[in-house]
């Protein structure tokens, strides 16, 4: 079994010091791990921050455990050169479409979010985000028109096939859980959204068993904080996804404990080949400090082991170990606590 672990930059090597060290702790018989540079530390080191040996390293592992990426010396770099090139090269050279973002409430955090805890409690959604299409993926270019005004052009797109094959995902993965799908989009206004509602619809026709409803996306930011407990499955977009899932983390108490797994068709010899990474960034405020929550890091290496490496147990071991941590009350800046990374990492590592 090999992985690849790619740290990045921020709190990225912070947080994947501490999800190395309950890997270690599994003492999975035949590991292999490969290190490799990415974001603004690889393109200081490379002059690129996705570079080619990083990528054949992903490519040639059974899964990829990425930090974070994102760093604000680069903010001026050309688009190709910023940090946030190398994580959406990985999602579509590796052919990542799939991205499943669970936000579940932990006991113990139901006052968190400043939702009551009765609706709190309720909190289990699973949001698959189509990753490899979208404005994310579409022609840009920054023009200068005929009268000297600049334009910035981006260009969004989703071919039938792309929203089928999400679709797909999305339902299995609501027949695998409370049978709810709801489908996000802004079918009122974006023919992307007209094609995605049509496609997602003809496709229901192979899931009777699933519940289908959808969505305009400004109405489901709202119900993601008037009631988030009616979700069960959302499917949806790109950039909506991307937004949703930061709000879906508030909801559960902090992007610090979001995770994620990126996935494709390809099958290895123990499960489906992945990546897996928190939601949040580099965070650049607090970077080096140790005062990061690396549960988000951490939860990801736990999907790692379930989808990538048919390690169910050992998925299921870790995610205890942090509902039990959190119950305890060992809780990081972020949650209004004052535990800092390492000591978060203790605390997991005792309990597991
Ligand atoms: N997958 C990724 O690598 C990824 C994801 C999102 C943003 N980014 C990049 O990260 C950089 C910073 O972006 P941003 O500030 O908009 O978003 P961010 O997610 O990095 O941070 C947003 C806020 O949440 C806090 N935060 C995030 N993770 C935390 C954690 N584990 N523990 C405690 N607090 C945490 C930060 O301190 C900050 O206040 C940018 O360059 C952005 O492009 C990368
Ligand atoms: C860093 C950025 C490109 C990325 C995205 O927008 O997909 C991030 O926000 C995420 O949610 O993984
Ligand atoms: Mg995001």
């Amino acid at each position: 079994m090999k992985i690849a672990l790619l740290a990045g930059d921020g709190i990225g090597p912070e947080i994947m010091a501490q999800a190395r060290r309950v890997l270690d702790a599994l003492e999975l018989p035949g590991l292999e791990l490969i290190e490799a540079e990415v974001g603004g530390t690889a393109y200081r080191n490379h002059g690129h921050p996705l570079p080619g040996e990083t990528l054949a390293s992903a490519r040639d592992a059974d899964a990829v455990l990425f930090g974070a990426v994102g760093d604000p010396e680069c903010d001026n770099l050309e688009r190709h050169l910023r940090p946030e090139q190398a994580i959406l090269g990985l999602r579509s050279n590796l052919g990542l479409f799939a991205n499943l973002r669970p936000a579940t409430m932990f006991p113990g955090l139901e006052n968190m979010s400043g939702l009551k805890p009765e609706i709190a409690r309720q909190i289990d959604v699973l949001i698959v985000r189509e990753l490899n299409g979208d404005v994310y993926f579409g022609e840009k270019a920054m023009r200068v028109l005929e009268d000297g005004r600049r334009q910035g052009y981006d260009v969004m797109s989703y071919a039938e096939d792309e929203v089928r094959r999400i679709a797909h995902v999305a339902f299995r993965a609501a027949q695998g859980r409370g049978g709810k799908l709801c489908s996000v989009d802004k079918a009122n206004v974006l023919e992307t959204s007209q094609l995605w509602r049509d496609v997602v619809t003809e496709t229901h026709a192979d899931y009777p068993d699933v519940e289908l409803s959808h969505m305009y996306v400004d109405n489901a930011a709202m119900q993601m904080v008037r009631n988030p407990g009616q979700f069960d499955v959302i499917v949806t977009g790109n950039l909506f996804g991307d937004i949703l899932s930061d709000q879906a983390s508030m909801c559960v108490g902090s992007i610090g404990l979001l995770a994620s797994a990126s996935l494709g068709e390809r099958q290895t010899e123990y499960g489906t080949f992945g990546m897996y990474e928190p939601i949040h960034g580099s965070a650049p405020d607090i970077a080096g400090q140790g005062k990061a929550n690396p549960m988000a890091m951490i939860l990801s290496l736990a999907m790692l082991l379930r989808h990538s490496l048919g390690r169910e147990e050992d998925a299921l071991r870790i995610e205890k170990a942090i509902a039990a941590t959190l119950e305890a009350g060992v809780l990081g800046g972020d949650l209004g606590g004052s535990a800092g990374t390492a000591e978060i990492g203790d605390a997991v590592l005792e309990r597991l």
